[in-house]
C-alpha cells in the first residue's frame, strides 16, 4: 500500500524528527536525495546546464543545496531567486561555495538562461504553498515550458495544493517530482497529479502515524483481497450478484454490467430488467428471470442503474433489500437520498464527475477540481461508500477512513461502457464477500490494469475491457 500524508501531518512528524537531529539534517537528507535524482535525468553531471528556480522558503534551500551538490560535480549552475532578500541563506552560501551563480527574476536575464538550460528544478514554493504562482513566477514558467529542459520538482510542482490536488491557477508543469517523506494527497489527485510526472519518493526518516489521508492499493493488497474458492464452495457459497440494469433503449448497458459481474469471482450471476434476451443472447451462464428483483431469488448483492432509464421503481426494490447494493448511473439519479441513508446492509456510489455534480448540486467542474473535497461530501451525505470515476478514480468510506485513489486507470477507459463493466466487477466482488471499500478499490484496481491490457496503445471498447478482467485478475494474484 502507498500512502500520502496531509501537510499538517508531515509538518508534525518533521518536528518531532527536527527535534532529535542537528539543525540543517533533514534539508541535507532532501538535498542529496534530490541532486541524485537529478543525476541520474541528466545522464552526466559534468557540463551540464542546470538552472534552479528558487522561492522564500526550504522548498528553495532543498533547490539551493542540491545545486551546490551537482555544481561540485561539474554541472554549471544558475540559482534564479524569485525572492532575493529571502532566499535560504545557508542553501545560497554553499551553491556560491561550489562556484554557482545567481541571476535575478526580473529583465528577461532568467528566461535565457532557462532557455539554455539543460535541466530546471522547481524549488519556488512546496508544502508551504497557498494558491497558483505568484505573478513574477509566470514568465520564467513559460520560458520553461518553451524550453527543452527537463523539470524537476522539489517536493511538490509550485502552485499545486498539496493537500487536495487543486490547482488554482499557474503551476508548473515537472517531468519528475521529487518528494520527501511521503506522498502527498496532491501528487496522486489530479488535476495536480498530471502536473507532477512521475514522482519519486526519497526517505528522509519521517516516523508517520498509521492512519493516512489517501492510500494506493498495489499488487498484493489487492492479490489479498480477491476471492478465491476453496475445496467445498459452490456456487451459492461463492456468492450471487443481481443486476438490475439495461431498459429496452440501452440493453447493451445490461450486457456489459453482466460480463464485468461474471469475470468479478461471483458464483452466479441473476439479470433482472428488460434486456433479458441480449444477456442471454451473449452470456448463455446468466440466470435471468422476468419478475422484478424481489422475486429473482437470493442474491448476496444488487448492482442497480447502468442503462435503467427512469425505471424508479426498480431502484427503490433493490434499496429496500438488506445485500450489499451498487447504485450507478442512472440509478444515482432515482435512488431517494433517504432511501439510501436508511439501510443498512453497505452501499456503493459509482457517480462519474457529472452525476457527481448532480448529486451535490454543483457544477461539473468543480468536481473535477476538488475530487477529494467531493467524494468525501458525498460519502458523508450518503452514508455510503462512494467511488469517483474519473482521470484519478477516488473511493471514500461513509466513516472518513483514508480515501482510497487507484493507480492503476488510464484514459483508455474513457470509452462508453466502461463504467457498466466496472459496476458489475464491483458487484460480484461485493457478494463474493468483500467489505464495500475494498470490494470499489480492487474492482477499480482490476478493471484500471483490464483497461490497460485492452488498449494496450490502441482504442478499445467496453466489451474488450471486461474480456481482459481475467488477464488483469492473473497478473495480479500471480505478481
Ligand atoms: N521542514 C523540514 O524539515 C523540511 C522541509 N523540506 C522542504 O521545505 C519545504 C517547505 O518549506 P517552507 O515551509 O519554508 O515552505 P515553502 O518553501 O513551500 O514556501 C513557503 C514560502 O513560499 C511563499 N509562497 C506561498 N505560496 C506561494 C506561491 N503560490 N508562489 C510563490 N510563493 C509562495 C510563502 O510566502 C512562504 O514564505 C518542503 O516542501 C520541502 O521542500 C525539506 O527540506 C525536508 C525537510
Ligand atoms: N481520463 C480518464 N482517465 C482514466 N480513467 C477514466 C478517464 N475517464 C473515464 N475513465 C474511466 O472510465 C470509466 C467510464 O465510466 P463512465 O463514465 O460511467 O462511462 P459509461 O457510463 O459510458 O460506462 C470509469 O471507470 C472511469 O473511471
Ligand atoms: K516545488
Amino acid at each position: 500500500m502507498r500512502t500520502a500524508y496531509s501537510v499538517e501531518t508531515v509538518r508534525a512528524a518533521e518536528r518531532e524528527l527536527m527535534a532529535r537531529l542537528p539543525e540543517g539534517a533533514l534539508m541535507q537528507r532532501a538535498a542529496a536525495g534530490l541532486a541524485a535524482a537529478c543525476a541520474d535525468v541528466l545522464g552526466r553531471v559534468y557540463g551540464s546546464r542546470v538552472v534552479l528556480l528558487v522561492g522564500s522558503g526550504d522548498n528553495g534551500g532543498d533547490a539551493l543545496y542540491a545545486g551546490a551538490r551537482l555544481a561540485r560535480r561539474g554541472a554549471g549552475v544558475s540559482a534564479v531567486l524569485l525572492a532575493p532578500e529571502r532566499a535560504h541563506g545557508g542553501g545560497l552560501a554553499a551553491l556560491r561555495r561550489a562556484g554557482g551563480r545567481v541571476v535575478g527574476a526580473d529583465g528577461g536575464g532568467a528566461e535565457a538562461v532557462v532557455g539554455r538550460a539543460d535541466l530546471v528544478v522547481d524549488g519556488i514554493v512546496g508544502i508551504g504553498g497557498t494558491g497558483g504562482l505568484r505573478p513574477n513566477a509566470v514568465p520564467l514558467a513559460d520560458a520553461v515550458e518553451r524550453s527543452r529542459a527537463v523539470v524537476v520538482a522539489v517536493d511538490l510542482p509550485s502552485g499545486v495544493d498539496a493537500d487536495t490536488g487543486e490547482v488554482r491557477g499557474r503551476a508548473l508543469r515537472a517531468d519528475l517530482t521529487v518528494t520527501f517523506g511521503t506522498h502527498k494527497p496532491g501528487l496522486l489527485v489530479d488535476p495536480a497529479r498530471e502536473y507532477a510526472g512521475s514522482v519519486r519518493l526519497v526517505d528522509i526518516g519521517l516516523e508517520l502515524p498509521a492512519s493516512a489521508e489517501l492510500e494506493a492499493l498495489q499488487h498484493a493488497d489487492v492479490a489479498r483481497m480477491l476471492p478465491v474458492p476453496a475445496a467445498e464452495s459452490d456456487k451459492y457459497r461463492r456468492g450471487v450478484v443481481g443486476i438490475a440494469a439495461g431498459s429496452a433503449r440501452y440493453p447493451g448497458a445490461a450486457v456489459l454490467a453482466v460480463a464485468g459481474a461474471l469475470r468479478g469471482g461471483a458464483g452466479a450471476v441473476r439479470y433482472v430488467g428488460p434486456a433479458g434476451q441480449a444477456v442471454i443472447a451473449r452470456f448463455p451462464e446468466t440466470l435471468v428471470s422476468d419478475g422484478g428483483p424481489k422475486h429473482a431469488g437470493r442474491v448476496q448483492s444488487w448492482v442497480v442503474g447502468p442503462g435503467a432509464g427512469d425505471d424508479a421503481a426498480t431502484v427503490a426494490e433493490v434499496l429496500a433489500a438488506e445485500v450489499p447494493v451498487l447504485i450507478d448511473a442512472d440509478g444515482l439519479r432515482l435512488a431517494e437520498a433517504s432511501a439510501v441513508r436508511a439501510r443498512r446492509a453497505p452501499t456503493v456510489m459509482t457517480p462519474h464527475a457529472g452525476e457527481a455534480a448532480a448529486l451535490l448540486g454543483v457544477e461539473r467542474e468543480e468536481v473535477e477540481g476538488g475530487r477529494l473535497a467531493a467524494v468525501r461530501e458525498l460519502a458523508g451525505r450518503y452514508g455510503a461508500t462512494v467511488l469517483l470515476k474519473g482521470s484519478t478514480t477516488l473511493i471514500a468510506s461513509a466513516g472518513g477512513a483514508a480515501v482510497r485513489v487507484n493507480p492503476t486507470g488510464t484514459s483508455w477507459l474513457a470509452t462508453a461502457g466502461s463504467g457498466d463493466v466496472l459496476s458489475g466487477l464491483a458487484g460480484s466482488l461485493l457478494a463474493a464477500g468483500l467489505p464495500a471499500v475494498d470490494a470499489a478499490s480492487a474492482a477499480a484496481y482490476l478493471h484500471g490494469l483490464a483497461g490497460r491490457f485492452a488498449a494496450d496503445g490502441a482504442p478499445a471498447g467496453a466489451h474488450d475491457v471486461a474480456e481482459e478482467i481475467a488477464g488483469a485478475w492473473r497478473s495480479v494474484v500471480r505478481a
